[in-house]
């Protein structure tokens, strides 16, 4: 297994007041005398064979351990949030950027990831926000370049936070869906990986205590419906989703309703695409933090299948998810929230 701790990183969480002044420190701040259980925090990966590698390419991040001081970069990360559109992700960097207090304008959040069009990552202080595209694939690979970039980054008592959007069952659109577990097509908790020949299967559970702090936070926001429910991950947007307006569809209009009616006697509360994977890399994957799916529903679909909402509306909508996570994090570093 790749070595785990450097003697001489300092984790942040008992001290996350720190940040209350607006200091951030580009790099970690060093303290040989830490115990063990503050050790914990860090991120670690799970693979013998990284620590025979001289050199990691993080090839779609743009990114290496000989290319870049990785530690020097990203050590001071403590909030990680990803979505699947760039333009997203851009957005809730300017808006941390704004809700932190950062010094410099907008133009000064870079996309760090320039050098490939694969995904985008912006850093405003302690919080990272990267893009994942679409699908289980997309983000799984994202997940495996970020992990080691964390672990290589030595950072520490970091949160991974999924920002997104869903469509729900049975809830009224605009409601922002906190997952507790991720489950599959089959309304099962897991997540199955082909490696090799064979199908693994991962849990993807999601920190219990994470998703409640979280729903607590929403409370203090007014007119911001949010629940706690599990979240259907698929692998289709259109049949993979019970829809009947895609290209191909074989099944009626009652097998559709009956199918998602069923999801929700499950528990399903909204179904997206990612889930899964993400809950399980982050679980098993050496993510020794919490982790959450915050996703907002643009639809019922219970009432239809297509997405027509204004433009306005939409924008709006994709803001939630935001909006609670950019009041969390503030919350967790000792800062005032002026926004509400
Ligand atoms: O809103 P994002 O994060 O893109 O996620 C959801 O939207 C996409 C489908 O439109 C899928 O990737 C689904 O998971
Ligand atoms: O219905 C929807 C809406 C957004 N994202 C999905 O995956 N499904």
């Amino acid at each position: 297994m790749a070595s785990v701790l450097p003697a001489s990183n300092s984790c942040m969480r008992a001290d996350r007041k720190a940040y209350v002044g607006l200091v951030f420190p580009s790099a970690p701040q060093y303290s040989p005398t830490l115990s063990p259980c503050v050790r914990k925090g860090f991120v670690h990966v799970k693979n013998p064979h990284l620590d025979s590698m001289e050199e990691d390419i993080l090839y779609h991040l743009d990114l290496g351990t000989k290319t870049h001081d990785l530690p020097a970069m990203f050590g001071d990360v403590k909030f990680v949030c990803v979505g699947g559109s760039p333009n997203r992700m851009k957005a809730f960097a300017l808006f941390m950027h704004k809700e932190l207090e950062l010094e410099g304008g907008g133009e000064d959040v870079k996309d760090i990831c320039a050098g490939t069009d694969r995904y985008c990552m912006y850093k405003t202080g302690p919080v990272l926000s990267i893009s994942h595209g679409m699908g289980i694939p997309s983000i799984s690979i994202m997940l495996h370049e970020l992990i080691k970039l964390l672990h290589h980054a030595r950072c520490c008592d970091v949160t991974i936070i999924r920002i997104g959007t869903s469509g729900g069952i049975g809830i009224v659109p605009g409601t922002v869906v906190i997952t507790d577990t991720a489950v599959d097509s089959f309304f099962k908790p897991q997540f199955e990986q082909v490696i090799l020949d064979n199908i693994v299967t991962r849990s993807t559970e999601l920190d219990k205590d994470l998703a409640e702090e979280l729903l607590n936070c929403s409370k203090e926001i007014s007119n911001f419906p949010t629940l706690i429910g599990h979240t259907m991950c698929t692998y289709d947007f259109y049949e993979g989703q019970g829809r009947l307006d895609g290209a191909l569809c074989s099944f009626s209009r009652e097998k559709k309703l009956d199918y998602l009616k069923r999801a929700y006697r499950a528990g399903v509360r909204n179904i997206e695409m990612e889930s899964t994977v993400f809950a399980a890399m982050c679980g098993l994957c050496g993510l020794k933090v919490p982790a959450a799916v915050v996703c907002v529903t643009l639809l019922d679909r219970l009432d239809c299948d297509q997405i027509n909402l204004p433009h306005d509306v939409l924008v709006e909508y994709q803001q939630r998810p935001q909006l609670l996570i950019s009041k969390f994090i503030k919350q967790q570093l000792g800062l005032h929230d002026q926004t509400l």
